[in-house]
């Protein structure tokens, strides 16, 4: 496996953002960038737990390292937090700069098994395998047996369908404005009708339905460890994008759902409710 090379390192919080890149395997052997922010704490003999932060579309390994307001909370707990990038860059795939809800910022975090895509869509492989295995053997200080996982919009959608396909991987997820039931909604059916060979003939197909939170949420037999803020004048819940009542109306315990009043679907949203999360996952962390 490749090994991960520094890219540039900023003082933040208690502790250094890293951006480093390296040629991903699920990615077709693109190069891949993301960013850490260690908390100075961290070292090889005194390992520090891990939150991944998937960003939503249009967006990258910065946007929520940046705009996220989540740093000085997770210096403060102790935590690393992992930022990758959100599709494949340079694959060349007709199309991909075209539309910015599918391509290029758009991956899905999912495994492209359509001809066009399967090359290089491998953002699953990458967040839940690929990216942790380089960060083990490079020796950063991260403890992957206290892994949690949070993101925004597609990003959203991205950590509940990954904590919810690993039962035991992660200890608790959260997501802001999450896209929670993509095989009903136009960005996830737009996505999966052009990322995944569905050969099924059920309406959504099953392909479709693995990478669907409301649906794996129905069958996930653990104790859930589950928050969910959505803003009431975030456009793309009202354009019907995000669907948070289908994740409640499974009626599972361990996962909450709050509707925050006045806030919308950007990072301002996001960065007030930022440290909530924090602390949320902070508590699971070091259960
Ligand atoms: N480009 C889209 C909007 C894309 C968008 O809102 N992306 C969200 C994620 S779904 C985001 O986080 N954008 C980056 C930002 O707000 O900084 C549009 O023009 O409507």
């Amino acid at each position: 496996m490749a090994s991960i090379e520094k890219v540039s390192s900023n003082r933040v919080s208690s502790g250094y953002l890293t951006k480093y890149k390296f040629p991903s395997k699920s990615l077709g052997g693109l190069s891949t960038q993301f960013n850490v922010f260690l908390p100075s704490a961290a070292s090889s003999s005194s390992p520090v737990p891990v939150l991944f932060y998937l960003a939503g579309l249009t967006c990258n390994e910065d946007t929520g390292a940046q705009k996220g307001g989540m740093l000085n909370k997770a210096g403060e707990e102790g935590i690393a937090i992992v930022f990758p990038d959100t599709s494949p860059r340079g694959a060349g795939v007709e199309g991909e700069e075209d539309d910015w809800q599918l391509g290029t910022g758009a991956g899905f975090y999912l495994n492209a098994t359509a001809d066009k895509w399967k090359k290089h869509y491998n953002m699953y492989d990458l967040v839940v395998e690929e990216l942790p295995s380089a960060l083990k053997k490079a020796d950063l200080g991260l403890d992957f047996s206290r892994w949690s996982i949070t993101g925004h919009s597609m990003g959203g959608h991205g950590a509940l369908s990954i904590y919810l396909k690993n039962p035991g991987l992660f200890k608790s997820a959260s997501a802001f404005s999450p896209a929670a039931n993509p095989s009903r909604t136009p960005w996830g059916i737009n996505a999966f009708t052009n990322y995944l060979d569905a050969k099924t003939r059920s309406s959504p197909p099953s392909e479709w339905l693995q990478y669907d939170s409301s649906h794996l949420l129905q069958s996930f037999s653990e104790e859930a460890h589950i928050l969910v803020d959505v803003g009431t004048e975030d456009d793309f819940l009202k354009k019907g994008q995000l669907e948070p009542k289908s994740l409640e109306a499974v009626g599972k315990e361990g996962v909450e759902v709050r509707m925050q009043d006045g806030f919308d679907h950007s990072y301002y949203f996001i960065s007030t409710f930022a440290p909530e999360h924090i602390a949320f996952h902070a508590k699971h962390l070091k259960a």
